[in-house]
This record gives C-alpha cells, structure tokens and sequence, in this order.
C-alpha cells in the first residue's frame, strides 16, 4: 500500500475546473479526479470534497434564453445542476468502488457551535463508513447577504471544522503567480511562509470565467487556515494527477504552499476564528486591555478593558474585539449576554467578558 503524506485532507474544486470552454460539464475531469480521489482512499486518506459547479452545470442544461436576476438565476441553476453534479460524481465513485454522500451547508449552519458540532458528527460518521462527504452551499436558500464569500471560505472552515491536516484549493491555474499570470515574466510562487509574505500586491481582482471568489479570497483564507495548523495548497485541478502527485512524499509538482504554522489551534478557537461574519455585537477596548491582549501570554478580556458595548447578544453569542482606533482585532465567544456586559463595561474584578479559550485575535 503507498503512503501517502496526510491522514485526512480537505480537496476543493473550483468551477472552472469541471466546466469546459463550452460551459458544460467536463466529465472527463470528474472522472480523473474521482479515480485520484479513489486511489487515495485506497491508500488510506480520509477525503473530504468541495465541489463547485451546480450553478454552472446547471446553466448549460437550461440555457440562459429567458431574462433572469441574479439570484433567480443562481437559484434555477443550482437546483437543477447540484443534482446532476452528485448523480455523476455518484455514478463516478460507485464505479471504482467507492460511496460517496451529499453534505449541502449555508452560512448560518457554522453560526451556532449547535449546528457546527452537527455538521462535523455528519461529516464524521460519513468518514468512519468509508463514505466521501462532497459538500457544496446550498444556493437554493443562501442569497445575498447569507452567502459564503465562495467555496474557499466554505473549504476553509470544513478543514477547520474536522481537523484536517491538508487543504488543497484546485482551480485552473498552476498556484499564485508574482504578477499578472498571463506576462510571460510572472512565475508562481512555490512556497509562502506564515507570517512573512504578503502577497495580496501581485493579485489581480478579475477572475476566471465561471468563479466566483477570485485568487485574492483563496489567499487571505489560505493564510488564515495555514495560521491554524493546516498546509494549504492552490494548485491545477486541470492538470493530469494532480491530487496522488501532490500527495505523494517529496512531491514537487508545481503549486503555492502555505506553510502550516508550528502551533495548532484547539478546535474550539478554530470555529471562532471563521466566525467573524456571524458576530452579533461588538466589544471596544481600551488602550490597556489592547496592549495586553497582543501579548504573546494568554490573557482573557476582563470587563475592566472595555469601554463600549454595541449590539444586542446572547451569552456564547460571537461578538467582535474592537481596538481604541476602531479596527476589528479579533473575534471572541462572550461569557454574558449584551444588558450584563454593559453593566460591568469599565469595571474592576469580576469574571472574564471573554476567556482566552475562546478568543482569537487576527
Ligand atoms: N496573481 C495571481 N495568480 C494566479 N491567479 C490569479 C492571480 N491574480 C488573479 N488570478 C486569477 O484567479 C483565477 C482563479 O480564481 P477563481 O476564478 O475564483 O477560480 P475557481 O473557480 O477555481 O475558484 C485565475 O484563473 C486567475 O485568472
Ligand atoms: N456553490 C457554487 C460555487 C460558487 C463558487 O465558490 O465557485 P468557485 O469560485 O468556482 O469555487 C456552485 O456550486 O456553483
């Protein structure tokens, strides 16, 4: 049996990828890429997919003859390509001996630490039965400003979520090039140290031409994963592969790796640290409570640090930390609801408004 480098490893795949210039479907790559995945499962990987491409599946089974707004449009085309994606990826896997089963998730199903835990035992249980979960948002029920940014934030926090050691980001194009990828001068980069290069200059904002994110929301989530304990990979899904190659010991396949940082997070602050954008209030420091809380040392909030509350929200609520020159620094699990916290806003003594457990600062 080969060995492979990882235990467990989040795979995404980008639209582009499994679509065709032509917009259709590219079944031959799912193919290549579920005997890849099938071969590693073999070999003893743990995989968990996120798959793009309902909505462009979708779209070239109906064609775009009649006038539809966006999210009509994404709605119409999700619904009817996510079930003609899970049927071929079904079919796919069944045929190499594999099972593989739908997971379909929305941005409030990580909000409550409820759900996320609910989420994880599905994902789990599918894993302990041999069974690949391949996740996509559920586009039918998650418009406008219930998205997720794309399926690299959703990758994201999926390998967060289950501790996977490895994430591997595949779209059309080899990693992150130090410049406009079509200049013949640009090259990619092969590796990115945690906190040590800032490549957000070299990306440019337009993207390809059925994704959604663009490479600028690979990166930032790429760093953020990799600060947590898990290497990162952007690489080509396109080219032949790809995912045995990237796995193999001593890989050098052409990629941008993010180096994993040394210390691994507890899987509670992993779920903290996605969870800016369900913040439900805000907690302002002060200078004093600022300067310690970027200490290297563990230091909880203490009611005295802070100066203002805003919003309304629950005890175990997320809320953001706001520095004194009104920056969000980092995002906390609260120990009291918003009428306590502001009562003890400002006062000595009393209990952490945020322990260390459940704080993580940018
Ligand atoms: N510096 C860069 N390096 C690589 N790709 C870049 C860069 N800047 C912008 N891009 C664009 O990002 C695209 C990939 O992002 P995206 O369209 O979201 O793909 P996907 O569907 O795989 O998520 C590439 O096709 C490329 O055009
Ligand atoms: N959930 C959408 C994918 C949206 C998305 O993030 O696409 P991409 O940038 O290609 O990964 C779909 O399945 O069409």
């Amino acid at each position: 049996m080969e060995r492979y480098r990882f235990g467990r490893v989040v795979v995404k795949v980008g639209s582009n990828v499994l679509t065709r210039d032509d917009g259709t479907l590219d079944t031959t790559r799912m193919s290549a890429l579920s005997d890849q995945i099938a071969q590693l499962h073999r070999g003893g990987v743990e995989i968990i997919l996120v798959s793009s491409g309902a909505v462009a599946a979708g779209r070239s089974e109906l064609g775009t003859e009649r006038k539809l707004d966006s999210v009509s449009a994404r709605q119409l085309f999700s619904a009817v390509g996510q079930v003609k994606l899970i049927n071929r990826y079904y079919e796919l896997m069944r045929d190499r001996g594999i099972l593989c089963g739908q997971v379909l998730t929305t941005k409030e199903s990580f909000s409550t630490r409820r759900h996320y835990l609910n989420q994880q035992h599905c994902m789990t249980v599918m894993l302990d039965h041999g069974v690949i979960p391949i996740v996509n948002e559920n586009d039918t029920v998650s418009v406008t400003e219930l998205m997720f940014t794309d399926n690299d934030e959703l990758s994201g926090l999926i390998a967060a979520m289950m501790d996977a050691e490895a994430l591997i980001i595949l779209s059309n194009i080899d990693g992150i090039y130090n410049g406009d990828p079509s200049d013949p001068a640009s090259a990619v980069i092969r590796t990115v140290e945690p906190h040590r290069d800032d490549l957000s200059g070299y990306i440019q904002t337009g993207r390809s031409q059925f994704g959604r994110g663009g490479m600028l929301t690979k990166y930032r989530m790429a760093s953020k994963v990799a600060d947590e304990g898990i290497e990162v990979t952007v690489a080509n899904g396109k080219r032949d592969g790809i995912l045995t190659d990237l796995l193999s010991p001593g890989s050098d396949v052409v990629s941008t790796r993010f180096v994993p940082a040394s210390h691994s997070i507890s899987q509670v602050k992993k779920w903290i640290a996605h969870s800016e954008g369900f913040a439900k209030g805000e907690l302002h420091i002060n200078e004093g409570a600022y300067e310690a809380l970027l200490r290297p040392e563990a230091t909880s909030l203490l009611p005295v640090g802070v100066c203002r509350v805003e919003g309304e929200f629950e005890k175990d609520d997320i809320v953001k930390i706001v520095s004194p020159d009104g920056i969000a620094i980092g995002v906390g699990r609260v120990a009291c609801d918003s009428e306590r916290a502001r009562q003890v806003a400002g006062r000595k003594g009393g209990r952490p408004l945020v322990h260390y457990d459940y704080l993580y600062m940018d």
